[in-house]
């Protein structure tokens, strides 16, 4: 990798879809300090998503819903393509654009379970495809993404998604055979978050906490506690022993958790995530 590949500004970016996943890295993009070419080109469905950014001067909205040509108008002159639709339209919306893109972009796919060789085969020779698969903190430049080359990309494409998504947080290079697991890691981790959020928050209230407080209480501790976990030296197992002191009261409530035997909850949660990305990669 060059030094001139390192430094430069990102460049000319497209985004076809701008839902959870595609509005994340967006807002990551946008923030301030990020070095990209402006303006972003942004596809939505409808004209009303499209019009939210009226006005703005670094993105540029087409509506697929008044503009057929909504997706090929937005990737002209873009270096990189980011396509962040569903799965099963991933193919389709890389049909669509497949001769207005210029002469060695990088389209990069976001979509689970769909193959880099799916999305190659829909465009010419000499666009580079790179599979990624972020997470939505990386609208607080907070991600993690896991990202593998197609049989298309060099070293120099995967650089520059590299790049692209160290802008939203933290870049992890994968085989592309491993992007399933990071799917269903941290892909799909935060969900596995917010669900623990769920259920504490529920029995906060159960012990009489009214809403604002048991929200308070347990987004709290589950911000702090997690920086603590990137900020320390020490493994979580050590960490959750400091706060577990010896006959005191986290050591009773971990009991009942343990009970409930997390390593296979986990292994069995897991395997379920990786079996709908191996579905969707089948067309199911
Ligand atoms: N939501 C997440 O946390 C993550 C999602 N992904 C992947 O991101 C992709 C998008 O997922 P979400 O953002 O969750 O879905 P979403 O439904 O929120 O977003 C998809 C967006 O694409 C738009 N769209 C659909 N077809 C279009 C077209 N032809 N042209 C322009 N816009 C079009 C839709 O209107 C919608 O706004 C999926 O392939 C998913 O596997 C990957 C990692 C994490
Ligand atoms: O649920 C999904 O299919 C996507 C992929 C990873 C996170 N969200």
């Amino acid at each position: 990798m060059s030094n001139s590949t390192q430094s430069a500004a990102l460049p000319r970016t497209a985004m076809i879809g701008v839902g959870s996943m595609g509005g994340a890295i967006l807002a990551g993009l946008r923030a301030p300090g990020v070095e990209i070419e402006l303006p972003i080109a942004v596809t939505a469905r409808s004209v009303s998503s499209a019009a939210a950014f009226e006005g703005a001067d670094d993105v540029v909205a087409y509506a697929g819903e008044s503009d057929p040509d909504a997706n090929r108008h937005a990737v002209r002159g873009a270096g990189l393509v980011i396509l962040a639709v569903k799965p099963w339209t991933v193919a389709e919306a890389a049909r669509g654009i497949a001769d207005a893109l210029e002469p060695g972009a990088i389209v990069v796919s976001v979509a689970a379970g769909v193959p880099s060789s799916a999305i190659e085969a829909e465009l010419p020779e000499g666009v580079a495809v790179v599979r990624a698969m972020p997470n939505t903190p990386s609208h607080i430049g907070r991600g993690v993404t896991g990202i593998a080359g197609g049989a298309s990309a060099g070293e120099e494409a995967v650089a520059t998604v590299r790049r692209l998504f160290e802008t939203v947080g933290e870049v992890l290079v994968v085989r592309e055979d491993q992007i399933n697991d990071v799917a269903a890691v941290s892909g799909s981790g935060p969900a596995y978050v917010y669900l623990y959020a769920e259920h504490m928050i529920a029995a906060a209230r159960r012990l009489g906490f009214d809403a604002d407080q048991a929200r308070l209480l347990v987004q709290q501790t589950i911000a702090g506690a997690a920086e603590l976990m990137v900020r320390s030296d020490d493994e979580p197992e050590q960490l959750r022993r400091n706060v577990t002191s010896p006959k005191g009261t986290t050591e009773r409530a971990v009991e009942v958790l343990q009970a409930a035997d997390w390593g296979d909850l986990f292994d069995r949660a897991l395997a379920a995530n990786v079996r709908r990305s191996e579905e969707l990669e089948r067309g199911e």
